[in-house]
């Protein structure tokens, strides 16, 4: 099969501004674990990149090392071309959970969730002042959750939950936004919603890296893609990168891929599967097009 993938990502990302740089990283845990090598790519600003690899791949390791969680035993990091710490004191950069990571039992409302993203702008006494608040609520109007603002965060929907860390990102203004997982468990809308405040802060300039196992959304909304197994083994745009042949190299054996005998205005058609996840990529052969089945042909505009 010799499929190539196009990328239906808006315009083309700008080359160039510093965004992050990622040069040799290597992370090794407490334990010995050494969860990421020799890690290497270059992220330019007002893009959104994918972050691609199967389970214990190290790309939460690789986020925490961006923030600052975890120290790198070897190379080095700069973030909008500072380094992690100089990063970190200014909020440069934001975080958007997974949901396993987060203890929804915790008793605590949903503008006080959005207002966390404030405390690095604050004193020692996290005394909120009206900038605060108007932050905390511009940001949840930007994601439709202002009428759930006095809602404890523990009763929201696993959609709601996102949106609700997306916005405390926001209050944050954090000029680099890393998000784990955002899709997991969110309905089509959700996603759609997501995708759409993503490429509005792609288009105010923000560098957003976004680790996903939903493959099928990559070529639909990320200009680049960077693909992790325990080291960078492929980055750059989308359309270079995000190939069959780097993507069983990033899965081996893991990929679900199926190629199928589908009918297109009655002729006999091969299709492809390529998936990691519930939403599979889709490969035209002949086409040399990828799209995404669950929105039909041609994928999102
Ligand atoms: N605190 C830790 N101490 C020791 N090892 C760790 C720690 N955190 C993660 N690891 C290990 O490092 C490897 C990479 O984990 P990481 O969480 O970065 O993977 P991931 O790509 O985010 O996985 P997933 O897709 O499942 O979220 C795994 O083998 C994991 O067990």
């Amino acid at each position: 099969m010799n499929a190539q993938v196009h990328s239906f990502a808006g315009s083309p990302s700008p080359e160039g501004g510093s965004g992050i740089s990622v040069r040799d990283a290597t992370v090794t845990y407490r334990n010995g674990h050494t969860a990421l090598h020799d890690a290497t790519f270059h992220i330019p600003t007002g893009t959104i990149t994918a972050l691609v690899g199967m389970n214990g791949s190290g790309k939460s390791t690789l986020f925490k090392a961006i923030m600052g969680f975890v120290r790198t035993s070897k190379g080095s990091i700069s973030v909008l071309g500072q380094t992690v710490e100089a990063a970190l004191k200014k909020n440069l950069v934001a975080y958007v959970p997974q949901s396993e990571d987060v203890d929804w039992n915790f008793p605590v409302l949903v503008e006080d969730v959005v207002m966390m993203g404030r405390y690095g702008y604050m004193g020692m006494m996290r005394r909120a002042r009206s900038v605060d608040h108007d932050a905390v609520s511009s940001a949840l109007a930007r994601v439709g959750m202002s009428d759930f603002r006095k809602r404890q965060i523990g009763e929201l929907s696993g959609g709601q939950k996102k949106r609700v860390f997306l916005a405390r990102a926001l209050a944050q203004d954090g000029r680099v936004i890393l998000l784990d997982e955002p899709f997991t468990g969110v309905d089509v809308k959700t996603e759609d919603a997501i995708i759409t405040l993503l490429r509005a802060l792609r288009d105010e300039g923000r560098v957003m890296l976004v680790s996903t196992h939903n493959l099928g959304s990559v070529p639909e909304f990320c200009d680049r893609t960077v693909l992790l197994n325990r080291t960078v083994l492929a980055y750059g745009t989308t359309v270079e990168t995000f190939t069959q042949a780097n993507l069983e190299r990033t899965f081996g054996g893991v990929l679900r891929h199926f190629v199928l005998n589908g009918a297109d205005g009655g002729k006999p058609h091969p299709v492809g599967f390529i998936s990691d996840d519930e939403r599979p990529l889709v490969l035209y052969d002949d086409e040399q097009d990828a799209r995404d089945p669950a929105k039909g042909a041609g994928g999102r505009t």
